[in-house]
């Protein structure tokens, strides 16, 4: 048995998540725990009543330490996420980080904390994004000297990181490929007089808008013709299931930092 809590259990993703868990055909993964904030008007309330799956059993709890679990599912804002990886790390308890927007300098600390525990930390749970993570790579290099890439990414309008975390690890493996630095040659949209397009930038254009669950394109543009790379989320189950399945394989894992590459087995891809 592998015990389960999630962390921003009454979130959008924490309630897919809830969901995903309960249609889960691995019988060996149990949700345990559902964590939220300590002020919430759900405390207590049971998270499968919750989360639209009816009762089972778990009431939700303002805090981590009174969670019973062997690999946490973090969902929640970047503060509580960071409070309870450190958590997981002084326990010796293992964690899948869904949570996007954070800084670099915390972004150290989750890559650090992967030293100690078995850690997944991706951006994106879907496996059409995590194949089109190892595309983006594949082209680059080819279309670069010609071309012009631009990422542009639409959410629903409730979201508050931007550019989206799928949009920026999408730039970083760009920028990686092609031997550039991203915090250097990013640009975060335009508006008014500008020079003329440098190719070597990397652009970024956000959208928000009513209730899009999360859309990507990667452009390569040269003179002549274009390649557009899309990948569209209709549904929020996708990265839910991800991040269930992600749960399960990181049971028998040896501590590290892995992605959904590893997950998915498709590491000898990359
Ligand atoms: N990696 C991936 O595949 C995906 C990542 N994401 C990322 O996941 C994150 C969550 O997205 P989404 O579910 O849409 O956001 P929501 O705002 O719907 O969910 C976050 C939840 O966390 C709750 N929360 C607030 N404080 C705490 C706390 N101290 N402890 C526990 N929970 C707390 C919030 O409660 P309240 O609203 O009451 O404050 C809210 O219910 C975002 O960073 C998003 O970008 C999203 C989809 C896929
Ligand atoms: O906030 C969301 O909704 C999503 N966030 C992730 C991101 O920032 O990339 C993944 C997905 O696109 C949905």
């Amino acid at each position: 048995m592998l015990k389960i809590a999630v962390a921003g259990a009454t979130g959008r993703m924490g309630r897919a998540i809830v969901q995903a868990l309960q249609a889960s055909n691995d019988e060996k993964l149990v949700l345990t725990a559902a964590i939220h904030r300590p002020d919430s008007s759900l405390l207590n309330a049971d998270v499968g009543e919750v989360a639209g799956v009816g009762k089972v059993d778990v009431p939700i709890v303002s805090r981590i330490e009174r969670a019973e679990f062997d690999v946490l599912i973090d969902f929640s804002p970047i503060e509580p996420c960071l409070r309870n990886l450190r958590y997981c790390v002084a326990n010796q308890k293992s964690a899948v980080i869904g949570t996007t927007g954070f800084e670099r300098a915390q972004e150290a600390e989750i890559h650090a904390a992967g030293t100690t525990i078995p850690l997944v930390f991706a951006a994106n749970m879907s496996v059409g994004m995590t194949l089109c993570f190892h595309l983006v790579q594949q082209m680059a290099p080819i279309l670069a000297a010609d071309s012009d890439i631009e990422i542009i990414e639409t959410h629903h309008r409730h979201k508050v990181d931007s550019p989206s975390g799928t949009a920026m690890r999408l730039g970083e493996l760009i920028a990686q490929s092609l031997g550039r630095d991203l915090d250097a040659c990013a640009v975060y949209g335009r508006q008014g007089i500008s020079e003329p397009r440098d190719r070597d930038t990397i652009g970024f254009a956000t959208v928000r808008a009513g209730d899009v669950v999360g859309d990507h394109t990667v452009l390569f543009a040269s003179e002549g013709e274009r390649i557009e790379l899309t990948h569209k989320a209709s549904s929020r189950m996708t990265f839910a299931k991800g991040a269930v399945r992600a749960a399960g394989w990181l049971g028998g894992q040896a501590p590290g930092l892995y992605d959904m590459h590893d997950v998915l087995g498709l590491r000898d891809l990359t």
